[in-house]
């Protein structure tokens, strides 16, 4: 018999209202114990809450769900009580003397949904993101997966495909190897074509759900002195980095999150580019470069609006060019210009990145958003290529579509799940 877990599952004492929730076989002797009776299921009731000698630590609402139909799939208690440092230490207590309960690790809660067949991965996924959530593309995109949106869709491709596996086994067992009937196969091929067709429509907009989760990586750069770190907080509307009148006054990269229009985006301060330097320098410039490789956008900052040299273009990444301190000198065309003296055109160079971020990662929210979730799907895909080869032994088709079926069943934990548990649970918070 599985362990009774508890947690505060609410945040951070004080607050109003602290809640915590129970799971597991000794959820009703628990509810018993402390209200007297077990209430009704589902329907809060205010109760007297005592410890296990009698005394009252609290006045509160009590919830009870019953298993199987429960967040985890077992009885399940909820606790609503007042969100006093004492008011909750006391009854953590009282929960922790009990025979059979103890404090749920992060995520337990969700695990046991999962294991208990109430949520897949995809969904456990989704929950854990929903609670990261700090914008609103990600509050979306992350609803969208907890309410099983990827889920359905994984379990239509596996229907699919197993449909197509037994008209190729049926088909096996009727004919001769070399005798396929022509609009069999063919029909079987455009199902597969199908298939592989939507998933890889998932995989390319799944690289705007990795952006929309993880936010857009926006690396700024140029000269020394160009006025990249006072940008940087001007954009932020905080003081984030050192700002001086010396030249390589940053050399850490500092990175500071900024809501645009509801999309999470890294903005990276960096150490201005220049030879020379002390090694402190030259190091922060390595780090720079090496950041800005991987990044969204590149914004190239420069006094004189000159543009980035050609190390910097030849990394492939887009670049705005702005030209700073727009109030020391006259107009320049063709560069855009913004001046922190200037808090207008600070905003409007934060209207226009919005649109830009916007323009990147709007419209429906992916499905995908995580490299795991990529890694099983891409895998499904080179299954469904594999088997769509022209003139393929029918044995061959057949054990191409098991193996994207099964990179589906990694994918929604039906199968070989025991490796990616902990790393996907561990990042829960305690009492989700
Ligand atoms: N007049 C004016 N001065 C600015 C503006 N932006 C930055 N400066 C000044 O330019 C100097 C350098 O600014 P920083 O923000 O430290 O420049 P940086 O590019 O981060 O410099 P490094 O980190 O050393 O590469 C400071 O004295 C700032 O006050 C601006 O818009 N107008
Ligand atoms: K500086
Ligand atoms: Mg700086």
């Amino acid at each position: 018999m599985s362990d009774t877990i508890f947690a505060l599952s609410s945040g951070a004492l004080p607050s109003g209202i602290a809640v915590v929730r129970l799971s597991g076989p000794a959820v009703r002797f628990v509810v018993e114990t402390s209200a007297g009776k077990l209430p009704k299921p589902r329907q809060a009731t205010l109760s007297a809450l005592r410890a296990g000698d009698g005394r009252v630590i609290d006045q509160g609402l009590l919830l009870f769900f019953p298993g199987p139909a429960s967040f985890t799939g077992e009885d399940v208690a909820e606790f609503h009580l007042h969100g006093g440092r004492a008011v909750v230490a006391a009854f953590l207590g009282f929960l922790g003397d009990l025979p059979g309960l103890r404090l749920a690790e992060a995520g337990e809660f969700t695990r046991r949904a999962f294991e208990n067949g109430r949520i897949d991965l995809t969904e456990a996924e989704g929950l854990g993101d929903l609670i990261a959530a700090e914008t609103e593309a990600q509050r979306r995109q992350a609803l969208r997966l907890a309410g099983g949106a990827f889920r359905e869709r994984a379990e239509d491709w596996r229907r699919r495909l197993i449909d197509l596996r037994a008209h190729i086994e049926a088909d096996l067992d009727f004919s001769d190897e070399d005798d396929v009937p022509d609009d069999l196969s063919h029909e079987v091929g455009v199902g597969i074509a199908n298939l592989r067709k939507e998933m890889e429509r998932e995989l390319s907009a799944g690289q705007r759900g990795e952006r929309v989760r993880d936010g857009l990586e926006v690396v700024v750069l140029g000269p020394p002195n160009a006025g990249k770190s006072s940008l940087v907080n001007a954009l932020a509307e905080r003081e984030v980095a050192i700002v001086t009148d010396i030249p390589g006054t940053t050399r850490d990269l500092l990175e500071v999150r900024l809501d645009l229009g509801g999309y999470a985006v890294l903005l990276v301060d960096t150490a201005g580019l220049r030879e020379g330097g002390d090694v402190i320098e030259a190091e922060g410039i390595r780090r720079g470069r090496a950041r800005a490789t991987a990044a969204d956008l590149i914004l190239w900052l420069d006094e004189n609006g000159n543009a980035p040299p050609q190390d910097v273009l030849a990394l492939g990444v887009p670049v705005m060019r702005l030209r700073t301190k727009a109030d020391l000198a006259g107009i320049s065309e063709g560069v855009k210009a913004v001046s922190v003296r200037d808090r207008t055109s600070v905003d409007r160079l934060l209207d226009l990145l919005t649109r830009e971020v916007a323009s990147r990662l709007g419209g429906e929210s992916p499905l995908v958003s995580r490299a795991r979730q990529r890694d099983c799907l891409s895998r499904a895909v080179a299954a469904l290529r594999n088997a769509e080869g022209k003139a393929l032994p029918a044995e061959v088709v057949a054990d191409n579509l098991r193996q994207a079926g099964d990179a589906l069943g990694r994918l929604t934990g039906r199968i070989d799940i025991e490796e990616v548990l902990g790393s996907i649970f561990s990042t829960f918070c305690i009492g989700k």
